[in-house]
């Protein structure tokens, strides 16, 4: 059989909404073994590195796969819990805790799940256990705020492969982009509030991104647009003056030149710039990971630092936080509406009847 259909449908089924939320994906554990895995698959991703296939082959089989692993299960290591990896663990608590919201209004008419990008639980298999529970109609949220074409458009992509194999779709939503939503812009806002509140304020608050390369944004990519609409309007929402807040991006990885200011070469310079404190909030990480943790939370302290700054604070990310969830379950209802579902059990009853079928 070519298409996976669903045998086990009975006309007893209740229809159900589904919300898949999704983020990137870690390694299973800290391990060199488990990181070749992890880098093979999100780096052979072509909206990842766009680089021409058979060059990126070699260069990724012979060269990165013999020498990334070690490094970053090193660096894995430093942030692991007992509990795993934080990006794992952040993203179970917001999914439970969003569903606990959203159930406050759809009852067992909405099942919510989360997925990863790359590694597990990946997007097919819950895919199977949403289509499974009954769900016809599907919104997806992927936890970036701002759209990429590598993050963004990459869980599109597996969406679309799933679907190219199954028999019966779901009614599809999918949120691209919440950069400017309003509730998001103020739950961040407020989180940085409650930070100052409990450890005063700096010098300056530095919003670091992740980055991408440049030509990726010359070649039409709305994330650096993105970054910067959400850095402004969380510093409005803060009432800060334009020299009292900057926008950076992080993590480079590889030679070419990638969006700037870098994060790295800023703080370095900061210091020599008279700014010797500093805080640093990262707007498009919905949960901390290792880019957080340990490049903006230990890696850039040391670069600040050794470069004469004298105080230095990351503000956690929004994780699983009460106001952040609240602004998600705002999101989801918004991209909800309209797919209230209809109670009529007497009335599907009598139609699988007339149709002969087993009810
Ligand atoms: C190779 C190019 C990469 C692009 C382009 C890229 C874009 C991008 N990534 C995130 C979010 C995350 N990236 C994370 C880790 C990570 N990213 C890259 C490379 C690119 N990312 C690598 C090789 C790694 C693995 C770690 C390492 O070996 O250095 C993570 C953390 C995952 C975790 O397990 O904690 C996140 C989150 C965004 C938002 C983005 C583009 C906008
Ligand atoms: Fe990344
Ligand atoms: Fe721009």
């Amino acid at each position: 059989m070519k298409f996976k259909g669903s045998p086990e449908f009975t006309h007893k089924q209740n229809d159900k909404v589904g919300v898949l939320i999704t983020n990137l994906g870690t390694p299973k554990a800290p391990t060199a073994k488990e990181l070749r895995v992890y880098l093979k698959e999100f780096l052979s991703d072509p909206r990842v590195v766009e680089v021409p296939r058979f060059i990126w082959w070699f260069v990724l089989n012979f060269i990165i796969l013999r020498i990334r692993p070690r490094r970053s299960a090193k660096s894995y290591k430093s942030i692991w819990t007992d509990k795993g990896s934080p990006l794992m663990f952040h993203t179970r608590h917001q999914a439970e805790a969003l569903q606990k919201n959203l159930q406050a209004d759809w009852g067992d008419d909405l099942v919510l799940d989360f997925a990863m990008r790359y590694g597990t639980p990946s997007i097919a298999s819950v895919l199977d256990r949403l289509l499974q529970q009954g769900v016809r109609k599907l919104l997806v949220l992927p936890l970036y705020p701002q759209y990429s074409a590598s993050t963004t458009a990459s869980t599109f992509d597996a969406l679309a492969d799933q679907f190219k194999k199954r028999r019966w779709l779901p009614e599809l939503r999918f949120i691209n982009h919440y950069h400017d939503f309003d509730p998001f812009i103020q739950a961040a806002a407020d989180h940085i509030r409650h930070h100052w509140h409990a450890h005063g304020r700096a010098d300056k608050l530095i919003f670091s991104y992740h980055g991408i390369p440049l030509r990726y944004l010359h070649n039409g990519d709305p994330y650096h647009c993105e970054c910067y609409k959400t850095s402004r309007l969380i510093a409005e929402a803060l009432e800060l003056a334009p020299d009292e807040y900057m926008t950076t991006f992080q993590s480079r990885f590889g030679r070419e030149e990638w969006l700037k200011p870098y994060t790295d070469e800023t703080l370095k310079a900061l210091p020599g710039q008279g700014c010797k404190s500093v805080q640093i909030f990262c707007p498009g990480f919905a949960a901390d990971c290792l880019e957080t943790i340990e490049e903006i939370g230990v890696e850039n302290r040391a670069y600040f630092l050794s470069s004469g700054g004298d105080h230095y604070e990351y503000i956690d990310a929004l994780n699983a936080e009460p106001g952040h969830i609240d602004a998600l379950g705002q999101l989801i209802r918004q991209h909800l509406q309209g797919w209230e579902i209809e109670h009529d059990t007497e009335k599907r009853n009598r139609l699988a009847k007339a149709l002969g079928a087993k009810v």
